[in-house]
């Protein structure tokens, strides 16, 4: 049921501090119901400069009115599916919690550690339907890939790290001291309150997700520094921001000619059909339902 009428196949999703797009061409907004609910916000589809569309929606809302916490990520990754998108790029402004990546430098992770505590809801899976999405690579080596060709866009000094490990912790007050310290042994090297379950629900959904993480501060980790504040991460976000467009400017061609072309590996599409493990006959008809709403005609 993916909607031929938007056929928007390129997300990106705009964390703290980066609320639209700027430089393309606005076509229109849009808002649709999802068996989940409504988005954080009108969903704005653009046109890029090769004709395509690509679909912009801000994780908060725009005003920033959703802590980490309250963002409905089900309907958002839904009402992204239901478009046709089969990409997102998700920025997030994030803590560093190494040395080595200072302020306005930008991380591609490979993998995570979650700290969420149970209150958001990581699944459109349950109640009647149960299927369980491969996870241990959690977000996506091809598009990683692919937008680190695009490093030397960057502006301000700023570099680019893969291959990095974030920690998503629930939030909304910043870590303590201690439990800085702790991520850092586990080998945490960045931190938000954003990647799960956002890369979790993409993958459930089949697309293939990249968070671009862009450090706004050192966290709480270095002891006789002062701890992050929102006041800091937003003096980062201005410089983020703009590195935050210049970087998706730079990496749209190659991105809608892999896209057009399927090429991206791994190639996600198909991988759900074979996750469920419940009988046909034992599936919640509401269920199956709702999921048709994003994987149409796996479960029915
Ligand atoms: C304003 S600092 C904490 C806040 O910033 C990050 O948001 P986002 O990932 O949407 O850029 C972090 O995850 C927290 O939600
Ligand atoms: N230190 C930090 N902890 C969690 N989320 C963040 N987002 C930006 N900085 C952060």
């Amino acid at each position: 049921m993916v909607n031929t009428v938007h056929d928007v196949k390129i997300a990106v999703i705009g964390g703290s501090g980066l609320y639209n797009l700027e430089g393309l061409e606005v076509i229109e907004e849009v808002n649709p119901e999802t068996p989940w609910g409504f988005a954080s916000d009108k969903i704005i589809i653009s046109k890029t400069p090769s004709g395509n569309k690509i679909a912009f929606l801000a994780r908060h809302g725009r005003g920033h009115y959703l802590t980490p916490t309250e963002v409905p990520v089900r309907a958002n990754i839904a009402a992204l599916k239901h478009l046709g998108v089969e990409v997102i790029i998700a920025f997030s402004a994030v803590g560093s919690l190494r040395e080595e990546i200072p302020p306005c430098d930008f991380v591609l992770p490979d993998q995570l550690i979650d700290r969420t505590r149970g209150l958001r809801p990581s699944t459109f899976f349950g109640e009647g339907v149960v299927a369980h999405a491969g996870f241990a690579e959690p977000f996506h080596a091809g598009l990683s890939d692919l937008i680190a060709k695009h490093e030397k866009v960057l502006e301000f000094g700023a570099k680019l790290h893969q291959k990095k490990t974030a920690v998503c912790m629930e939030g909304p007050a910043f870590s303590t001291r201690a439990e800085s310290h702790m991520y850092r042994s586990w080998g945490g090297d960045v931190i938000n309150m954003s990647a799960l379950p956002e890369s979790k629900l993409a993958r459930e959904a089949e697309i293939a997700y990249q968070m671009i993480c862009m450090s706004t501060d050192y966290d709480c980790w270095r002891d006789n520094e002062e701890a992050v504040t929102v006041e800091t991460v937003m003096q980062n976000m201005g410089n983020n921001g703009k590195n935050a467009k210049t970087l998706l400017h730079a990496i749209l061609p190659d991105l809608e000619e892999a896209v057009s072309n399927n090429t991206l590996v791994p190639n996600l599409k198909g991988s759900m059909k074979f996750a469920g493990m419940t009988a046909p006959e034992k599936r919640n008809p509401k269920t199956v339902e709702k999921l048709e709403f994003i994987l149409p005609g796996y479960y029915c």
